[in-house]
């Protein structure tokens, strides 16, 4: 089935405010291809005056505290992100899931404050590449979606990213068909945990994908669109893979 693509870019932490001149030109390219959804995930610090510089593009935050609100310092509620103008929040990506330890419950939690708070969560699963080469790709991935999916999730309140860890920043990628192979298994799972909306739920594809490699990835089956860390930075890379996706829907 095809789905409405989503191109999405994750700047992590990365970006200043000089940096948001790169939307101008994301911002034409999302204007000339309405078929698909093209979204930048600056960090919190710039998402407001990306919102007032590129009013007709989605922003989403990087992450969201599992609570609306309290005694959290540092942290950052769905709901405020809401408020600024995001409409999408990433949850449970590798870097935090490593770094700030998060587990697959606290990122079905993070999913569901999201959900509730008007956002669509983009929840992120992938293996490390001794995983893979084990050959348990698709179990480790399968694990993340039971763990960390939210039950009353729906193909309007989700988006699942398959993020490979060993693909990520590395320039190197699964070949297709490993690609085909794991979006297969997330659909399939997804079908399992969510019935009918499982078919709708979009699933992007995130690891080294660069203006080179976009249209290839982007000819998968079930591959409903991109999630771009280091090639989303600039307009000069960046739109490409936009332009990429509006060719793959023809
Ligand atoms: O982690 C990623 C997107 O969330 C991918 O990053 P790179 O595109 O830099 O490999």
């Amino acid at each position: 089935m095809a789905l409405r693509k989503l191109v999405a870019g994750n700047w992590k932490m990365n970006g200043s405010l000089a940096a948001l001149a790169e939307l101008d030109a994301i911002a034409v390219a999302a204007g000339a291809h309405a078929g698909i959804d093209v979204l930048v995930c600056p960090p919190f610090t710039l998402i407001p005056a990306a919102v007032a510089r590129a009013p007709d593009l989605i922003f989403g935050g990087q992450d969201c505290h599992h609570a609306a609100r309290g005694a959290h310092t540092g942290c950052v509620a769905a709901g405020m992100l809401k408020e600024i103008g995001a409409a999408y929040v990433i949850v449970g990506h590798s870097e935090r899931r490593a770094d700030q330890h998060e587990t697959d419950a606290d990122v079905q939690a993070k999913a569901r404050a999201a959900i509730a708070a008007g956002l669509i969560a983009i929840v992120c699963v992938g293996e490390t590449e001794a995983q893979r080469d084990a050959g348990h790709a698709g179990i480790v991935v399968s694990n993340h979606l039971d763990g960390s999916v939210p039950p009353e999730a729906t193909e309007v309140t989700l988006v699942i990213s398959y993020e490979p860890i060993w693909a990520i920043g590395t320039g190197r990628t699964p070949s297709l068909a490993d690609v085909a192979e794991i979006h297969a298994i997330i659909r399939a799972k997804l079908i399992d945990l969510l019935g009918r909306a499982g078919e709708r739920v979009r699933i992007v594809y995130g690891g080294s994908v660069k203006p080179e490699n976009a249209a290839d990835i982007l000819s998968v089956a079930d591959v409903d669109g991109v999630l771009v860390g280091g090639a989303s930075l600039t307009a000069d890379q960046f739109v490409p893979i936009v332009e990429a996706a509006a060719a793959a829907i023809g």
